[in-house]
């Protein structure tokens, strides 16, 4: 195949590689005659052989064939599935050299996408995990089923076969414990599992979520339909072998569609949420809302909020995607008041009750769009002094990008989970912000997520 540079790499063709750097999905990076060579499992400094697995218009994927100089950074993985499943991207690589590759691929998003001198900029060390094992507070597995034995788990790298997880390494032992149990009640029981091809059966996905202060389990059972078989069996013994169940919910998702939720959750049994407790706030979350799902690094994460807000108790603040209002309720007594908007609304619900349980008076949660809230907000003349944002992935919208240029906040502090998202989005608030610099926080060790939080300022 002919690319851009006028190299040809063939399919199923082998041939020596140096891997340069790591790629934003955790691969190793090479390039063979000039052209871009991912290869996933290789790592920095390596000298491996490959043979190239997939061929587009701009760069090759490959496979490892022959791995002829090691990294001094590679590790045996800790899972037993770790080359089939798809959930962590860097168990081989030692732990510290993970939080250092964290931050260069952060360097390495601005370097492609903004047109700011690197090497001026303040990028930080990124903050780790003492114990970067076992932090999730939530498992999503998906349910299948072989031979009359019900799975669940994940769907293996790049392909869709269900890769059965018994003891996730990142998980909390409480979220795998859970899974399992559900598991084995819904075989011993015989519930019919939802097939994805015939789309017949009824059980799609377990969701645990476990309080990790609090010690509080929710079980969300997401299916096709609204009835499930012997539902109060199921949750007899669910609540018999799981003592520590404060809530069982049935979530409806009967759509053809990648999605984990439906719109429609009945309460089962117990409450509808769990408590968590974050530092010194309590927070109730319901099935569907977003939490951050590693509570230790989050603490770590909101106090690099504050100190970058350095808030002196007289400033207006936008707490933007504000999920269960953690951020905002983080600062809220520093703040002369905290305006947070998402669009779930029952996150809204929870960050009012939240803001409510804690005494605040400052505080104004609206469901809704942060690009279409704000604009109306500042349209009745309510104008911030610090924007918090916190988007997913897709990063900032562009209406929110020009609401910000056009108001003109001090200070901007970016939440990011996608350096590259992050990068375009600093490239377009460049004309009137800088960066004063970015702390990169681990979130999500063994996986090549990267999390930082960024301090942009109007420049004067
Ligand atoms: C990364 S989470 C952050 C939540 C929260 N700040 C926290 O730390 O828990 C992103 C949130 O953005 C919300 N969201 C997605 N698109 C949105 C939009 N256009 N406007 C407002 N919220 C949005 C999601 O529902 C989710 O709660």
């Amino acid at each position: 195949m002919k690319t851009e540079q006028g190299i040809k790499i063939q399919l199923n063709q082998t041939f020596p590689l140096t891997i340069k750097r790591l790629g934003i999905n955790g691969e190793g990076v090479g390039y063979f005659k000039k052209q871009v060579v991912f290869v996933p499992g290789a790592l920095p400094g390596e000298e491996v052989v490959v043979e190239a697995t997939k061929i587009n218009p701009k760069f090759a994927e490959a496979k490892i064939k022959k791995i002829r100089i090691k990294s001094p950074h590679r590790v045996q993985p800790l899972c037993p599935v770790y080359d089939q499943c798809g959930g962590c991207q860097l168990q081989h690589l030692h732990y510290d050299q993970q939080l250092k590759e964290k931050r260069d691929i952060i360097l390495q998003s601005l370097e492609r996408h903004t047109k700011l001198a690197i090497d001026k900029l303040d990028i930080r060390e990124t903050i780790g995990m003492e114990d970067p094992w076992g932090y999730r507070n939530k498992s999503s597995f998906q349910v299948g089923q072989k031979d009359g034995k019900v799975l669940a788990g994940l769907y293996g790298l790049n392909s869709h076969q269900l890769i059965d997880i018994d003891q996730c390494a990142v998980q909390h032992s409480q979220t795998n414990e859970a899974t399992s149990k559900v598991k084995q009640i819904l075989e011993e029981l015989r519930i019919p599992i939802y097939n994805e091809k015939s789309r017949k059966g009824i059980i799609r996905t377990i969701v645990t979520r476990v309080g990790v202060q609090t010690g509080e389990l929710q079980i969300v059972l997401i299916t096709s339909q609204n009835e499930i078989p012997k539902m109060e069996i199921i949750i007899e013994e669910i609540q018999k072998r799981l003592p520590n169940v404060k809530s069982v919910v049935q979530n409806i998702n009967g759509q053809k569609t990648s999605l984990i939720f439906g719109e429609e959750t009945v309460p089962l049994a117990g409450e509808e949420f769990i408590q968590e407790t974050l530092g010194d706030l309590q927070f109730e979350l319901s099935a569907r809302t977003f939490f951050q799902l590693n509570p230790v690094q989050t603490i770590k994460l909101y106090n690099e909020v504050k100190k970058a807000a350095a808030l002196t108790g007289n400033e207006k603040v936008v707490d933007a995607y504000c999920g269960v209002g953690t951020i905002g309720l983080w600062l809220a007594n520093q703040a002369a008041e905290i305006r947070g908007m998402d669009v779930i609304p029952e996150s809204i619900e929870d960050a009012k009750k939240n803001a409510k349980r804690h005494g605040f008076t400052n505080t104004k949660y609206v469901p809704g769009k942060a690009e279409e809230i704000l604009p109306k907000w500042v349209k009745k003349g309510w104008k911030p002094d610090v924007v918090v944002v916190d988007p997913p992935r897709t990063g900032l919208d562009g209406q929110l990008l020009q609401t910000i240029l056009q108001v003109k906040p001090e200070k901007l502090i970016y939440v990011s989970c996608n350096p590259s998202t992050l990068a375009k989005d600093i490239q377009t608030l460049s004309s009137k912000y800088e960066v004063k610099y970015i702390q990169p926080v681990d979130m999500f060790p063994q996986t090549a997520h990267v999390e930082c939080c960024a301090l942009i300022k109007l420049i004067k």
